[in-house]
């Protein structure tokens, strides 16, 4: 499983100005839990290749799991054993968060299995689930037969499913459904009437209009790869012929997502002007997605895109992008991107027939509109359109943007940090997107390029066991930026010098090691030639070591570079020596720690001891205070705080504070306000 992100308030983004490289999208939401639910429904197992690993479909999956199905992970490859039409388990009660492909299909097949099967299901949300309607849905269930039970508002979730054994549907009429409020509730139906259709045909027909049809699309084709094939007459009549049976096709490979494209083509189309494009690797023109119709829309707004099975490439084409005016009906979740790509058109970008944004994961016509205005736009809204006119130049605002726990307008509002004014974004909450795009951010960085004047950076100096390690790592935590133990490449040339048997005195051979340096960080770890020296870093000979070398021009000279690289969207905590002084001295924020003598050598005692290494407190105080001495009064670099240094004195205060300190500093230099 991949980690979700961590959760922090807020995430600034500073201005970006290109962007270039390879993205690999995570699996589609729409793809991957409609597999989970048809796999779990069918008899005998079914190999599920990329499945998405995101909020939505672990809520897909745990519902399963209590369902009774067998979920065995293998490599990355997910081997679901459904439950063959038959319920195992016939109470329970499912937490289905914020995902409308979990709620929606998952009520309508437990309706069936318990009126069908016996049973008691109760399926909830989180709040924003339990304002998002399923009335049309229950509408079409109860006439069949289904218990159908409201626990909260009538016609939204929370709901109980329940019936006895031996119940039997009325599915000989046409069961009717309304289909302009979701598509959703059409796909749930022809997910779930698969298991009552074994002796006749099932008819259902959609009133009204029906919306977002490509979505009933995917949901027919991979009806059709579990052994359905239904029959449709225009999109008002479905036919699921008698004798159907979920068949599992044996393994099944779940597309990149094509609504998450969505930001990287934009993306291409905004950023990429330097030569190469952004490509995009997972989805690509021959997809089953209707989302990838975003595509055409990108093109009439200027973007180059090319593509084959499986990936695009975009580049920049006309700039500033053309406004357009487009009925996005066919295209709900990524003509949001449009709305984003709109801030760098030529006019006034309109976008129509939207009116299901307002109940999807917040009323994202208004969310939209807010957050727009808040960077600069101006913008109109309609109860089903919106229309974007982007910021003069001057316009543009340094804006803290509000995501509404929608994951679509975390992404749609990061892509303002291209600005022509060069003004940082804050995205509010960005751990919303968890609901389909974990990695989302770490996907935007690895692509997107900043000016290294324009990265943010704090940097954090101060003597040997004065805690700067630990407070750099937890500063740069909070704020999801980029770590740079600077000592750890002094550590690492020393023991590199050690290994190699070079003369720590020779400066010119120890500054040749520096200069090859073979390291890498990598969650928390560090690797030196290869081989993982974290705790060997840490040791007090690497320390002694480090202090010498650290003290040769030639070095400090040879690891500059390497350190300045660290400088990276969406920015950097330093904490060394000099880093302040010599390496950044540009940054933002200059943070000098220091503690008493006594303090630090009574903290290295006790972190020696916890690692079962025998100390004497009376000889580490005299070791640092040897060591703060040859730091200080060396003639490169020397230990010293920056002119303008805020200074910390930690000796009385908890890590936890002294991160707060520093945290409070920074957001006070931030020009978001608050
Ligand atoms: O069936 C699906 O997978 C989806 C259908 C669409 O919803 P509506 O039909 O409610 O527009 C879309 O917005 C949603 O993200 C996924
Ligand atoms: C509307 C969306 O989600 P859901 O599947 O919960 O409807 C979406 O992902 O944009």
């Amino acid at each position: 499983m991949t980690a979700l992100p961590t959760h922090r308030p807020f995430l600034d983004l500073p201005p970006l100005t290109g962007a270039s490289g390879t993205v690999r999208l995570p699996g589609s939401k729409s793809i991957s839990n409609r597999v989970l639910l048809l796999a779990g429904l069918a008899a005998g197992t079914t190999a599920v290749h990329d499945l998405l690993d995101s909020d939505d479909t672990r809520v897909m999956l745990d519902a399963l799991r209590a369902l009774g199905c067998t979920l065995r992970d293998d490599g990355g490859v997910l081997h679901v054993t459904g439950l063959g039409g038959r319920l195992h388990v016939h109470e329970a009660d499912l937490f289905l968060g914020n995902a409308g492909t979990a709620m929606r299909p998952l009520t309508a097949a437990l309706a069936v299995l318990a009126a069908t099967q016996g049973g008691s299901f109760t399926l909830a949300g989180v709040p924003r689930m339990h304002e998002r309607p399923i009335g049309d849905l229950v509408d079409a269930l109860r006439p069949l037969g289904c218990q159908v039970e409201d626990l909260g508002t009538p016609g939204y979730p929370p709901l109980r499913l329940h019936g006895t054994a031996g119940g039997t549907l009325a599915v000989d009429e046409p069961i009717r459904v309304r289909g302009d409020v979701s598509s959703q509730f059409l796909t749930a139906l022809l997910l779930a009437l698969p298991l009552v259709a074994g002796t006749r045909d099932v008819v259902i027909t959609v009133d009204g209009e029906l919306i977002s049809r490509p979505y009933v699309e995917i949901t027919l084709n991979l009806l059709a790869r579990f052994g359905i094939e239904v029959e449709r007459q225009g999109w008002s009549r479905f036919t699921i012929p008698a004798g159907s049976r979920y068949l599992t096709p044996g393994h099944i490979h779940v597309e990149g997502d094509a609504s998450s494209a969505s930001y990287f083509v934009a993306l291409g189309a905004i950023a990429a002007d330097g030569g190469a494009p952004v490509r995009i690797e997972g989805v690509g023109l021959d997809s089953i997605q209707g989302d990838i119709r975003f595509v055409e829309a990108a093109q009439a707004m200027g973007a180059q895109v090319r593509g084959g099975p499986g990936w695009l490439s975009v580049h920049r084409g006309l700039w500033p992008l053309k406004a357009i005016t487009l009925d996005c009906n066919h295209i709900p979740d990524a003509a949001m991107t449009l709305a984003a790509m709109a801030l760098y058109a030529d006019g006034t970008t309109r976008l129509t027939n939207i009116a299901s944004w307002r109940v999807k994961e917040t009323d994202r016509i208004a969310a939209m509109a807010a957050e727009l205005r808040r960077v600069g736009a101006v913008v109109e809204e309609g109860a089903d359109f919106i229309a974007v006119t982007p910021p003069a130049r001057d316009a543009w605002r340094a804006a803290a943007v509000r995501t509404y726990d929608d994951h679509r307008m975390a992404m749609c509002l990061s892509l303002a940090a291209f600005n022509p004014a060069r003004v940082p974004v804050r995205i509010l909450e960005p751990h919303c997107v968890a609901k389909t795009f974990p990695g989302y951010f770490d996907a935007l960085f690895g692509v997107a390029r900043a000016r290294p004047e324009d990265v943010p950076v704090i940097t954090v100096d101060g003597p040997t066991a004065s805690g700067k390690g630990t407070l750099a790592a937890e500063v740069a935590q909070a704020l999801g930026y980029h770590l740079l133990d600077s000592g750890a490449l002094y550590r690492a040339t020393g023991l590199a010098v050690m290994d190699d048997g070079v003369d720590p005195a020779d400066e010119t051979a120890v500054a040749r090691v520096a200069g090859l340096l073979d390291l890498r960080f990598d969650g928390g770890r560090c690797w030196l030639r290869g081989q993982d020296v974290t705790d060997a870093l840490r040791s007090e000979q690497a320390g002694m070591m480090a202090s010498r070398v650290s003290a040769l021009p030639a070095v400090r000279e040879a690891l500059h570079g390497l350190q300045l690289a660290f400088r990276r969207a969406p920015g950097l905590v330093a904490d060394g020596r000099d880093m302040g002084t010599v390496v950044f001295p540009d940054a933002e924020l200059k943070v000098y720690l220091t503690a008493s003598a006594a303090q630090r050598a009574e903290r290295r005692h006790k972190q020696l001891i916890s690692k079962g290494i025998s100390s004497n407190i009376q000889a580490l105080r005299a070791d640092l205070e040897a060591r703060d001495l040859r730091d200080s009064s060396r003639t490169v670099a020397p230990l010293k705080p920056a002119e303008d240094a805020l200074q910390l004195d930690n000796s009385v205060l908890t890590i936890d504070e002294s991160v707060k300190r520093v945290l409070g500093w920074w957001s006070e230099r931030r020009p978001f306000g608050g």
